[in-house]
């Protein structure tokens, strides 16, 4: 079979090489005046954002880092300047101006072109808005606010890193202050002692998640009176139970440690006004859709109809959109950009590497990022690989040879999973090698490049963490490693790449031309994805349906760290069916928390 690889990986012209010389430049160092790189045209030029995506974002630290303290929020008299004044955090959501939004459904409310319009009751909630520096709303908060507040149920599909978390705290902080206004009574814990009765609760699929929600939540809340609770497994559950008997308003949750303190009756969710599923695509397929049922349908929270409930992710297959309407009355759709499509934030860059020299490439790449004189915290560099041996492996290898790194996947303990995070965040080991746990939602700042090690099979996975980079209207560089075996994913690759503005590579042009046209099984956006439960596969990401197998339609509980998960038997059989993952060796599954 003649296969079009051979090919430059640019111009189509020549076959792929391992690189010889240092093209590659992270989009933050390319500001540097020491270093001379050409840039094509197309980054550079558009009139939207000035100076280009690279360099309008230059020196604008995020100051959202989750571990900020809230004391530090302090609003000063500068903050009500900025609230006036175009501030550096201005011009980065500006560069989301331009993306359209979409309202389908019945009586939308109409948008609101600032924070000051949206018209929030709650001064505490505005004040909290200035004190992170939030200057005006991203699209999908114009649209999603005001829908919101409206008391309407919504799903709303938006690009990474747009903002979607406060497009879901603002309203439901600002309703739960609206009704403790009304009922000054019994705000907190109205009904039986020693059970904790939330207003409000978010979902959320893996514990970084929702403990990065939590931290949002309390930042937004700060001073009001609100009290947000998180709870999620790995983590000792007798300290999250004394949380809760402080009363909370705000519960933010994984499923699994949710459905265990219901059933320890430590929580009820009957007085549940507020639902929002954050990464609603995910806790709606196989892997969680059984337990979010569980607790939406089953464990006496009210009824769509007598809840508000909302559904935000950046990626929202048709069977998932189908399938979430039992839990939505009347709702209104919002779709930010395209459903399930990249920001054009990220300068999206494929190169043909052959699994055997996926390692050297990625050597390369990181001696380039660091001759360059950027200090490491302010250039992190996330490597996505497909198994937690595998990121395990990686790890090890890259230390060995001088890059600091460190590893985050399923089969790490919690703590492991927190300190590996910290570390990275810290800049103490500026490159993270990780599986899928930490794909989605994780708002990590200075990550400058993301590299995909290993392909995902879907390519919804791919916008996902791709988009840990070029957040909050700043820019960011994604390179992927395209393999034999990643075929099936060239159609919806090429696809997504294009609607993103990016230079698709004429081989994988080629390729998607050749492959099969992935929306379904292989590629596809729109899938349902199985999970295994041993290290060699997949953490986390789709276990294809290779046809001589039949996967349990579990999670792996390792990741989203829900001990109370529960399990069914995984009966891949290794010798009979090639999924292409045969190069590790069968290691029995560990990483079942
Ligand atoms: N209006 C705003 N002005 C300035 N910064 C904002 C605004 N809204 C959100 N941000 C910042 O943008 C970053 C990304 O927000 P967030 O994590 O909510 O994105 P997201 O859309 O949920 O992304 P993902 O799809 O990856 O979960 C955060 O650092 C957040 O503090």
């Amino acid at each position: 079979m003649s296969l079009p690889w051979f090919t430059d990986s640019s111009t189509g012209s020549t076959p792929p090489t391992r690189r010889t010389g240092s093209f590659y430049l992270p989009p933050h160092l390319r500001t540097q005046p020491e270093i001379t790189v050409t840039i094509p045209s197309r980054y550079v030029s558009r009139g939207r954002r000035r100076g280009g995506i690279f360099q309008a974002h230059r020196n604008t630290a995020n100051p959202f880092d989750i571990s900020q303290k809230l004391d530090d929020l302090e609003i000063t008299s500068q903050d009500e300047k900025n609230d006036k004044q175009e501030s550096p955090m201005t011009s980065n959501v500006t560069a989301y101006d331009d993306t359209p939004v979409e309202a389908t459904g019945i009586d939308i409310p109409p948008p609101a072109t600032s924070f000051s319009e949206i018209g929030f009751s709650a001064k505490a909630l505005t004040d909290n808005i200035r004190r992170c520096r939030y200057v005006k709303p991203t699209p999908i908060q114009k649209y999603a606010i005001p829908v919101a507040m409206a008391g309407r149920d919504l799903m709303a599909c938006a690009q990474t890193g747009s903002g979607k978390t406060a497009a879901f705290c603002f309203p439901i902080i600002n309703a739960i202050l609206a009704d403790k206004q009304r009922n000054k009574s019994s705000f907190h814990n109205s009904g039986a002692i020693g059970m904790a009765f939330p207003m409000a609760l978010i979902l959320a699929p893996t514990r970084e998640l929702t403990c990065q929600i939590h931290e949002e939540a309390k930042k937004f809340s700060h001073q009001t009176g609100v009290k947000v609770v998180v709870v999620y497994g790995g983590a000792p559950i007798v300290q999250q139970l004394r949380n809760l008997e402080r009363g909370v308003d705000i519960l933010v949750a994984t499923p699994g440690r949710l459905v265990d303190m219901i059933e320890r009756s430590k929580v009820s969710l009957r007085n549940i006004k507020y639902l929002a599923l954050d990464e609603a695509d995910r806790m709606l397929d196989m892997g969680f859709e059984r337990q979010v049922r569980k607790i939406v349908q089953q464990m006496e929270m009210p009824p769509p109809g007598s809840r508000q409930t909302m559904l935000f992710s950046a990626t929202f297959p048709a069977e998932i959109q189908k399938l979430a309407s039992d839990f939505l009355s009347n709702h209104i759709f919002l779709v930010a950009g395209k459903v399930g499509s990249s920001t054009d934030l990220i300068l999206q860059r494929v190169e043909f590497v052959p699994d055997i020299d996926k390692r050297d490439y990625l050597v390369n790449l990181l001696h380039e990022q660091k001759t360059n004189k950027t200090p490491a915290k302010d250039s992190l560099t996330l490597v996505f690989v497909e198994t937690k041996r595998g990121a395990d492996a990686l790890e090890r290898w890259l230390s060995g040879k001088g890059f600091p790194s460190t590893a985050i996947h399923g089969d790490k303990i919690q703590v492991e999973r927190e300190r590996a995070l910290k570390s990275f965040k810290s800049g103490r080991t500026p490159i993270l090698v990780a599986t899928d746990v930490a794909a989605r939602g994780l708002d990590i700042p200075h990550v400058a490049h993301v590299i995909n090690f290993d392909l995902p099979r879907a390519v919804d996975d791919y916008v996902h963490r791709i988009g840990r980079t070029g957040r909050a209207g700043k820019s960011g560089l994604a390179t992927a490693f395209f393999c034999e075996k990643n075929v099936p994913l060239a159609a919806a690759l090429v696809e997504l790449m294009q609607e993103a503005n990016q230079q698709v590579p004429t081989w994988l042009t080629e390729y998607a031309n050749t492959s099969f046209h992935g929306y379904g099984k292989f590629g596809g956006r729109y899938q349902y994805d199985d999970y295994s439960n041993s290290s060699r596969f997949p953490d986390m990401a789709s276990a294809y349906a290779d046809p001589c197998t039949t996967f349990s339609s579990t999670t792996d509980a390792s990741i989203y760290g829900d001990p109370t998960m529960i399990t069914t038997p995984f009966p891949y059989d290794a010798d009979s069916c090639n999924t292409g993952y045969n190069n590790y060796d069968p290691v029995v599954a560990t990483g079942w928390d």
